[in-house]
């Protein structure tokens, strides 16, 4: 269990993926130097090596943070998830040991928008295969199912942050936007609500998925979704690889009932660069296939990077889980001239009693306490004379339910 507040040069910061160079300038900003940087996602086996002695492990979403990681991972305090997507940690089995994780909603969201209305330009074009074809040395001056996209329909699939941005700038190009989503969504514009999945596959010329791996969205897209589009249509996957069955997809491709598609995700996904992509993908022209490169700009980067190492700095200097995934949120103010306790606990009936019981028998004053809970995690922040905070930590480590607690000058 982490308890004290360690000096800045001891904990160590472990980055991998390549996260921008914005998250090392904020680490060592203030004051964070023993950074570990790493270009690739690692193997599990590594990976739990070098987590070991992590206290702060930044990540992107090719990283698995299981419940197996996590219990290799003893020191570690908090998770940054460098991109929008967090499923590839295992929350539950992050909060269970009182560690949050924190990622970045909006940052790169329009980078995968804009991608989205080039590609559905590109496939409507038939460009692809044109241009396969051509660095084949072929030549094919045709218009023959080639379209513009003014006039012509967008299925968008999840209308979240990415979805009303395709959907807003899918209108101005002209395009007529519907949408599918489980919850009722104000439209943007002229967009309309569609609600069942399958009218909207019948209507649309492109549909794009914007929805996140859930249990629900899991093989969302498999042989009966795909056959529900309209024949000619084109497919386009920017969310995430479970989503859409890959093999399905190939088979609807191979029959010629889709004319195209994009796909930036895949169910399996190489490390880094370097490593053989593997797709029965791979063999169609009429599929753009990207390296999940959604959200890879260098702007949507920069952002990301400084916005996830900002919030990883201000939970390990004081306490702040504000817009933390899975986790009670606290925004918390400075706390100057105070020691300031922060104490993880299952949220269970009596904890706040017991803490506060035990510290009227120490005789400790508190100065200033704050309480915010979940389902199943209770967080509390505890502000007391810097004098007092040895015995203070004792006693909260000694309260039934403790998880996790800390202590911050
Ligand atoms: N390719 C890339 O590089 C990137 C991929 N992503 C992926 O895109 C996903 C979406 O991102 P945002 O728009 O920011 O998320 P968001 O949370 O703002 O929107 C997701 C929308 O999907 C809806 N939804 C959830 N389950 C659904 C279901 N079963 N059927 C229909 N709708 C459903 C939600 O109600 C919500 O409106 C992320 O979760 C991430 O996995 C995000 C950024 C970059
Ligand atoms: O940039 C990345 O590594 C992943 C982007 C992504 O899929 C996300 O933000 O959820």
């Amino acid at each position: 269990m982490q308890t004290v507040s360690l000096a800045k040069d001891k904990i160590k910061v472990l980055l991998l993926e390549g996260v921008h160079q914005s998250a090392l300038d904020t680490f060592r900003d203030n004051g964070y130097h023993n950074i570990e940087y790493h270009k690739k996602a690692l193997p599990d086996s590594e990976l739990k090596e070098r987590i070991a002695d992590a206290h702060i492990v930044g990540i992107r979403s090719r990283s698995q943070l299981s419940d197996e990681v996590l219990e290799a991972a003893k020191k570690l305090i908090t998770v940054g998830c460098f991109c929008i997507g967090t499923n590839q940690v295992n929350l539950a089995a992050a909060s269970r040991r009182g560690i949050p994780v924190f990622n970045a909603p909006f940052s790169n969201t329009r980078s995968v928008a804009e991608l989205v209305i080039a590609e559905s330009i590109m496939l409507l074009r038939g460009i692809p295969e044109k241009n396969a074809l051509a660095h084949r040395g072929g030549w094919l001056k045709s218009a023959e199912g080639s379209f513009e996209v003014r006039g012509k329909t967008l299925g968008i699939v999840g209308y979240g942050h990415i979805g009303t941005q395709v959907g807003v700038l899918a209108e101005s190009l002209g395009l007529k936007v519907v949408f599918y989503d489980i919850e009722n969504k104000l439209p943007l514009g002229n967009a309309r609500q569609i609600g069942k999945l399958h009218e909207l596959l019948a209507e649309s010329d492109v549909v794009t998925l914007h929805v996140p791996e859930t249990a629900q969205t899991k093989d969302m897209f498999g042989a009966a979704e795909l056959a529900a589009m309209k024949a000619g249509s084109h497919l386009i996957n920017a969310s995430r690889g479970t989503v859409v069955v890959i093999e399905a997809l190939a088979a609807a491709l191979a029959g010629k009932h889709l004319a195209g598609a994009a796909i930036d995700v895949f169910p399996v996904e190489p490390e880094g660069n370097g490593e053989e992509f593997l797709s029965p993908l791979r063999e169609f022209d009429n599929v753009i296939l990207t390296p999940h490169i959604g959200g890879s700009t260098l702007e949507a980067q920069a952002n990301i990077g400084g916005e996830v190492a900002a919030k990883l700095v201000k939970y390990s200097d004081n306490g702040s889980t504000l817009t933390a995934v899975n986790f009670p949120e606290a925004s918390l103010p400075a706390h100057p001239g105070k020691c300031r306790l922060l104490h993880i606990h299952k949220n269970q009936p009596g904890v706040l009693a017991r803490i506060n019981d035990a510290f009227s028998k120490l005789g400790i004053n508190i100065a200033a306490q704050y309480l915010q809970t979940s389902d199943e995690i209770g967080y509390v922040v505890i502000e007391t004379d810097s004098a007092a905070s040895q015995p203070a930590l004792e006693a909260l480590q000694q309260i039934p339910g403790t998880l996790r607690c800390r202590v911050l000058y």
